[in-house]
């Protein structure tokens, strides 16, 4: 599987801004080979949580429309990291997927709000938990950003059979430190890819982004980095069969003793 993930700036509120860029990063991008397109979290707003009923999309739409088009055109997967979506009681932080027919498959919405970003008083939490989809034939899983923090939540995905689980964030820089060691460690222990998209720049409520989009392997070895402040797609190419020879050779799904854990 070849996959592309973008790391770009967000234009803070301007979601008609924001949705031409990534049209434009499509199209200036190489994407002949490529089966799965990566967005990072909120792209289309950016955290204008003061606007955010008003930026939101209406359970989706019409972002839902935007993307089965991109996906279309180029023919291929996308995981459309997450947008503020109008849904039910509230506003929620909805990522969700399409595959190369442009057909929508999967939809989950970040169910642990963050307290440092003030999200639980302008968002609702998803109230489902992260399930596992197929593309081209292969498990996987997609989380939002604070998502890292909880390891539960990646093991639930590992033992239901994905194979890459997708980071969509808008991670800020001062805990850069944070995000690397989590995501490799999130990597090491479930012996999975893990492809994360994170954005750049500076927003208006003083909080600068991290960039550090990365994809790593399942032995925890990082294969691509992009930089903390320029707009960058990574390309990489993931060896599937690697997971297997991995989880032989350590065998730690083999090794859990689900008797002496609380979660098992
Ligand atoms: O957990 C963190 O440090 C960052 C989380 C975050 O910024 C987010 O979930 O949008």
């Amino acid at each position: 599987m070849k996959i592309a993930v973008l790391q770009f700036e967000v234009e803070f509120g301007d979601v008609e801004a924001n949705i031409e860029h990534v049209e434009k990063v499509f199209l200036n991008t190489n994407l002949d080979n490529i089966d799965t397109v990566v967005l990072p979290e909120m792209w289309t707003t950016g955290y204008d949580l003061e606007n955010i009923q008003k930026l939101a999309m209406d359970n989706l739409e019409p972002i839902k429309g935007v993307i089965q088009r991109l996906a279309k055109k180029y023919s291929v997967n996308i995981i459309a990291g997450s947008v503020a979506n109008t849904k039910g009681e509230g506003v929620l932080n909805t990522s969700f997927v399409v595959n190369r027919d442009g057909e929508f498959i999967h939809e989950y919405s970040k169910i642990h709000l963050v307290p440092m970003l003030n999200e639980p008083k302008y968002l609702v939490g998803g109230k489902n938990k992260a399930e596992v989809f197929e593309l081209d034939g292969e498990k996987m899983g997609v989380v939002i950003c604070y998502d890292l923090r909880f390891p539960e939540l990646f093991r639930d995905l590992a033992l239901d059979g994905a194979k890459i689980i997708f980071v969509v964030a808008e991670w800020p820089i001062e805990r850069t430190a944070h995000w690397l060691t989590l995501l490799q460690a999130r990597a090491i222990e479930n012996q999975c890819y893990i492809v994360a998209s994170n954005i750049i720049g500076k927003q208006p409520t003083g909080t600068e982004f991290a960039g550090k989009s990365i994809i790593i392997n399942p032995f925890g070895e990082i294969m691509n980095q992009a930089t903390s402040n320029e707009e960058e797609v990574l390309l990489e190419q993931l060896d599937m069969e690697y997971i297997n020879r991995i989880r032989k050779k350590i065998p730690i799904f083999k090794s859990r003793r689900t008797n002496y854990y609380k979660f098992n």
